[in-house]
């Protein structure tokens, strides 16, 4: 397992167009190898802002969008449609202005009064169906895997202490009680995300330093969820000035 690179950007502006014009490199370099690029989108400020970002780019038309497979990290448990779900804003954000194969596009369910182990259950069995060999842990083995981290050291819906960071044996689970609002949520599990060739921690702001400091620095990942996620290739911090100012310099490589 590689230790993790560490890209600073000047700004969040121009860290969500270095992460777009990254993420349409790595699509059209998996795609160019005659695979189908298999994507796990996060939730957040930050990930909205580098969709927006590729949608804006003109280099977006590189990519056959028809065969790109669109997973969640994480679902925030309301109704459909609802604009604080991460399907929801990756939709206005990016899928409904490129040309995606709808049936390649995998969101959490919504609330519909099923219950959220019902819809954790049912993205397991979803996730399941599309293995193939040499998958492991119930999930396809993912190109690249976004995840946004929280003040908290929380990536996806896995939060610091809570049950679900001990799930090891599904892919998907129902998350309650959640600090980051709504409180119910659906999320991958540390298997699940450790099973992609790419994780893209991608953080800005001042209010993530601590976190990305401690999870760069050996704390424990039931402390700092974020410390329990790495790429099979390949790990990516990539980060702004301000979310990067705790980091010590003898670790950082300088400034893109
Ligand atoms: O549902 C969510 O909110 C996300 O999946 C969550 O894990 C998010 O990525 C982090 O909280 C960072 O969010 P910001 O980028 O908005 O700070």
């Amino acid at each position: 397992m590689s230790s993790p690179s560490i890209l600073v950007n000047r700004d969040a502006e121009g860290l969500a167009h270095a992460v777009a014009a990254r993420l349409i490199t790595r699509l059209v370099d998996v795609q160019s190898s005659g695979k189908v690029a298999q994507v796990v989108l996060t939730g957040g400020r930050v990930a909205s802002a580098v969709y927006r970002a590729v949608a804006e780019s003109p280099a977006r038309s590189a990519i056959d969008w028809r065969r790109v497979e669109f997973w969640w990290g994480d679902e925030r448990f309301l109704p459909d449609g609802d604009p604080e779900r991460n399907e929801t804003q990756a939709r206005e954000a990016l899928l409904d202005h490129v040309d995606v194969d709808p049936g390649r596009v995998h969101p959490m369910a919504a609330d519909t009064g099923q219950g959220a182990e019902a819809a954790a259950a049912a993205y397991a069995s979803e996730l399941a169906k599309a293995v193939s060999a040499g998958d492991r842990d119930g999930v396809p083995t993912f190109d690249v895997l976004l995840l946004g981290v929280g003040p908290d050291g929380h990536v996806a819906s896995l939060f610091p202490e809570h049950p679900g960071l001990h799930s090891e044996d599904v892919s998907s689970i129902a998350v309650h009680g959640a600090p980051k609002p709504p409180p119910t949520r659906i999320s991958l599990t540390f298997p699940a995300l450790n099973r992609s060739h790419e994780v893209w921690f991608v953080v800005s702001g001042e209010d993530k330093a601590k976190a990305v400091r401690l999870a760069l620095s050996g704390t424990g990942r039931l402390q700092i969820p974020a410390a329990g996620v790495q790429g099979l290739n390949r790990t990516l911090w990539l980060l702004d000035e301000a979310s990067a100012r705790e980091i010590p310099s003898s670790i950082r490589a300088p400034r893109t």
